[in-house]
Order: structure tokens, then sequence, then C-alpha cells
């Protein structure tokens, strides 16, 4: 859209092709609610902001907003597409209708199984979109140098070539924090490529001194999304670090990470609002980003400064804020309408100045995606697995100590677990009174045949067992279960489907949800994606496992950037040292 032309509309001197009248603007430049006031869109952008009725020609078309608030389109500023479980077009029908016009992703969920190419298909995909799709390239793949193996390995010139591609805005989630503090040189030379292209350099630091944390920030990292605490949150905003307040379907940290506006009164003006992870239930049951808005403004956020960390925030931290997170003249017109301030639900979304949804229905088609074959069947194993390999052994008698994972539920985080199991003709047995059961990692990329053995507590299952493809951030295959045959029978029966979720018992199926794109998304509109995920819930129920989203914890127990322990295809990880640890101590 020439900006003659929104000169002209400004000036009373052309029709407007949209306007949308009598609404309160939520005002985020000002932090204030104006009312009664119009707005004219000229193509696909704000021309001016007041009285319209002049600007009404035979081909305008007319907004009533009466009662409504008018807000910008809102910006989730750090999200994978990928744990929503959909492609990206099926996820952007439904995140549109929940107000949301613009969403940042880090696609390192598919770049760990398809390198650049997969980055480069979810890129493409976005493009076509009434949803804005920027990218922040991946910087950790795989997330840790030596402690997993992933499909695909990205170095300094794979990201230097990403970050000349159009609405690529930032280098992804720097999750191997100790690499930068430590200097390690594939890290800094990714950060410094990044920022000689002026672009954003987004972080991710769970856990680590204040000098760590300070050196991380010196490094040119200056954001982060994995604090869950208060005081480091005040810790890392004072530093100057942007902070991403997650709530997510599994990792809800508002609540705790929200009082350092509540509570501490800080400015509110470096903080966003952001999913991270959410799935197919949450998105359609709760909301996507709006959902977060909401949860800010229950826990005592003034509702215009939760509005704030959903759009004009996200846009100035990503540098976007000329174009993007305000409705003020000149910038591209992603306005949405809701009826109150505390539900945050839209009725009405207009990106690009054009109807996208009414009354919180789609109003415009958009076409299905077809990935090519090359990003499907991607799950190679070596052999069918058989029961025997899980076996656990030792030479110990009667009993062991062993190392292993204990999950918390709706948290991102997992705690170090000792216990003493029984030991059965040198075999280590899972004990149920102590909520123990097996774990394996079984690499699915090259058909290596390497698989790691470990225990896992806090899931509840009391039968059969569960395999996930979906397994942050090196997507190997993941396995648990009570028993070794339904541990073997999960494994081989997702392979074979080309990946995805599964809950089986005494060698039956119970739920299966395929994801035939890179192992991580289905090909199907959420509508069928959202009933196979509530079968899977209800399958895990069935096994005894009561915490709410188990699928989702379980499949971030791979992830060897967020403490305490996880496991890998090369073992155990302590998170806390970056190091592999063994199983059975002593
Ligand atoms: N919070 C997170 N940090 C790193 N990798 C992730 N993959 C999905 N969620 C993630
Ligand atoms: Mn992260």
């Amino acid at each position: 859209m020439s900006r003659a032309l929104l000169r002209k509309v400004a000036l009373g001197e052309a029709y407007a092709d949209l306007v949308i009248q009598n609404g309160t603007l939520v005002n985020v430049m000002t932090r204030e609610l104006q009312n009664n006031v119009d707005i004219a869109v000229k193509g696909d952008r704000i021309a001016s902001i007041g009285k319209t009725d002049h600007l009404i020609g035979p081909g305008t078309n007319v907004v009533d907003a009466t009662g409504k608030y008018v807000a910008p389109g809102l910006m989730d500023g750090h999200m994978h597409v990928e744990s929503t479980m959909l492609s990206v077009t099926e996820f952007a029908k439904a995140a549109l209708k929940k107000g949301t016009t613009a969403i940042v992703m880090d696609p390192h969920e598919i770049a760990n199984v398809l390198g650049t190419e997969g980055v480069r298909l979810m890129h493409e995909e976005g493009k076509r979109l009434p949803l804005k799709v920027f990218t922040t390239f991946p910087s950790c793949v795989p997330a840790t140098n030596d402690l997993e193996d992933a499909g695909a390995n990205l170095n300094e010139e794979d990201i230097e070539e990403g970050l000349k591609w159009e609405d690529v805005i930032g280098l992804g989630e720097v999750m191997n924090f100790p690499g930068v503090v430590y200097n390690d040189s594939k890290m800094i030379n990714e950060i410094e490529a990044t920022m000689k292209a002026d672009k954003i350099v987004t972080g991710h630091f769970p856990d680590g001194s204040n000098g760590m944390l300070q050196a991380y920030i010196a490094s040119g990292v200056d954001s982060c999304h994995e604090t869950v605490a208060k005081e480091q949150a005040l810790e890392k905003a004072r530093l100057g670090m942007h902070i991403m307040i997650r709530e997510g379907s599994a990792w809800q940290d508002v609540k705790e990470v929200i009082k350092i506006i509540t509570e501490e009164g800080i400015d509110s003006s470096n903080v966003s609002l952001v999913t991270d992870d959410i799935y197919p239930e949450t998105l359609v049951e709760k909301g996507q980003l709006n959902h977060v808005v909401r949860r800010a403004i229950e826990e005592g956020v003034d509702p215009v400064v939760a509005i704030q960390m959903a759009t004009i925030n996200v846009a100035r931290y990503f540098h976007i804020d000329k174009q993007f997170g305000s409705i003020t003249p000149g910038k591209i017109a992603d306005i949405i309408l809701l009826d109150d301030l505390a539900d945050v639900d839209a009725s009405t979304v207009i990106t690009n100045g054009e109807m996208i949804v009414s009354d919180q229905e789609l109003v415009k088609e958009i076409p299905a995606y077809k990935y090519p074959e090359h990003a499907r069947d991607t799950v190679k194993l070596q052999r069918a697995l058989q029961p025997d390999d899980f076996n656990i052994s030792t030479e110990q008698k009667g009993q062991v100590e062993i190392n292993g994972i204990r999950i918390m539920e709706n948290n991102a985080r997992t705690a170090k677990m000792t216990a003493t199991l029984p030991v059965t003709d040198h075999l280590i047995n899972t004990d149920l009174e102590q909520d123990i059961v097996q774990l394996a990692c079984v690499e699915r990329h090259n058909g290596t045949g390497q698989i790691s053995l470990a225990f896992a507590q806090g899931f509840g299952l009391k039968s059969g067992a569960v395999a996930s493809t979906v397994a942050h951030d090196s997507h190997n295959l993941l396995v648990m279960g009570v028993n070794q045959q339904d541990m073997a029978f999960a494994a081989n029966q997702l392979a074979e489907s080309g990946g995805g979720m599964i809950v089986v018992e005494d060698g039956e199926v119970l739920a299966h949800v395929p994801m035939p794109i890179a192992g991580l998304m289905s090909d199907q509109p959420i509508e069928i994606v959202v009933e196979q995920v509530r079968a899977l819930e209800k399958a895990w129920q069935q096994l005894g496992c009561t915490i709410h989203a188990p699928f989702m914890t379980f499949s971030l127990i791979a992830l060897p950037v967020i403490p305490e322990i996880r496991i890998s295809n090369r073992g155990l990880v302590d998170v806390t040292k970056f190091e592999l640890m063994d199983v059975v101590k002593g």
C-alpha cells in the first residue's frame, strides 16, 4: 500500500477501504482506553484514527465496534508450532480465531529432524497465511554439543544463510548457555553473525550463577522464556533481559513470574507474554496467546498493560514496531475486536486490512499445505525392537541404587531421583510402589540402533507403555512403560506409522496420534487432532496416569538443557553439570 494513499485518506481526500467505528481503542502507545474512536484503513495499513463518516465511500467496508474494544492483533514472541502437533496452516486457522495475528516461531523441532530444509518448509508455509509468521532461525541443533544425537547438525554457515531469509528476524533460543558463557566458538560465531545482521538473539537461561547470566547477556543474548521464579525474573530484568513470561499447556509460569509487575511494580515495557508450547486441546478450549493475556489479567495485571505485553512490547523487542504492534497511522492493519478485556476473546480479527474472522468464525478460505514425501517417513530404526532390548542389567545382587528422572506436573523442570530397586537374575526391575517405571530413548534418525535406558518417576503408570517421536529437542524415539513387551510393541507400532504419540496395553493400541510430518506434526485438521489427543489423554489415564497433559511432560523428558536431569539417546544427562551420568550408582 502506497503511503501517498494513506496521506490522502488521512487528509479526507480519499475514501477508506475499511472503517471501524465507535469502538474503545486500546491505545498501547499511551496505555489508555480511548472511548468512541474510529479507525480508517486503506489497503493493508491504518490510515487514520478519529471520526471516519466522511471517509465512507461506495466501496468502504464498515464495521460497527460499538460496545467493543479495538486492540492490535496479538503477537506471540516465542513458540514452537510443532508442539501444537499441527501444521503451520492448521495452527494458523485456530490461532487467528483466538486473536493471534503474528507469531515468532522457533522451528528448532523440525530442524532437529530435517535440518535447514525443515525450517524452510515451515517458513515457506507461513508466508502463504493471513497470520504473520516470523521465524527465529534455530541456534542449537542439536541442543547440546555432545550429549545427544539429532537428525541434523546446524552450523554457523547454516545460520548465517538462514538469517538472510526475509522474515527471519532473529536467532532461535540459545539453549547451549554454558557454551556461550565458556566461549564455544560455534555459539559465539552464531551470536556475532546475528548481531552483525542487526537481528535479535533470543535466549534460554533456566539456571546459572549471576556471573554466568551476566556473561550470557554480555555476549548479546537478550531475552529468556525459561524463568519460573520472581527473583530470577527480577535479576534478569534488572540486567536488561527482555522477560518472556510463559503459559503453555504444561509449563505455567505466569502465576509466579507476573509478580515482578503485580508485586514489585517494575516497568512492564520489556516484558512480554508467550505460549512456548501448547497442544491442540488448549488451543481450542483455552485459547492461544489470548489465554496468556487472560491469565495475566487474572493475576492482577491491568488489562491494557497485559495487552501491551502481547503486542507493542513484542514488536519493539524484535524491532518490528515500525510495522506492527499498535493501532497508529502507517502500521499494518492487524486489528482485533474484543467484547471485553477480561475474557480476551476476539469476536472479529482483521489482518492486512482484511476481515479474516467474524463472530469467532473464519471467513477466509485458507488452503491446506502439502509437505513433500522427504518430510514424512522420518522414523528410521535399525530393526524392530525386542523386549530384551530394554533389559537394564547389573552385577549387583538383590537390590541396587539407581539414578532416575522425577517429573513434576505442569512444570518444564525435572528433579534427580535416587531409589533402591529389586534385582532378579541380574536385571533391575521397576517398582510401581515407588511409581518408578522404565524409560528408553531410541535413536530414530540414522538407524544406528543406539538405545539408552533409565527409570522415570511421577507419571503414575500402573500398566502398559507409551511412546513418542516428539522428544524435545533431538526428537528421537522415547518409550516408557511398566513391562518390556508393551514397550517394544509401542515403539514398533509408532515407528511403522511414521511417528507421533501412542499408548498401548497388553499388546493392544489404546490410542495413537499419527504425526507423519517429521514425526512431529499431524497432517490432519485440528478438529481431528483434538479428538485423537483427547483419546490419547484418556488412554494415559487408563494406564493409571492422573497428571495434566502427561504427553507434553513426557515429550520434554529428553531435553538436556532444562535442569535437572534428562535422558538422551546417549544416556542419562545431568543437566546441572551438562554431562552424562550412570543409571546404576556405585
Ligand atoms: N522451552 C523450551 N526450551 C527449549 N526447547 C524447547 N522445545 C520446546 N519447548 C522448549
Ligand atoms: Mn526454551
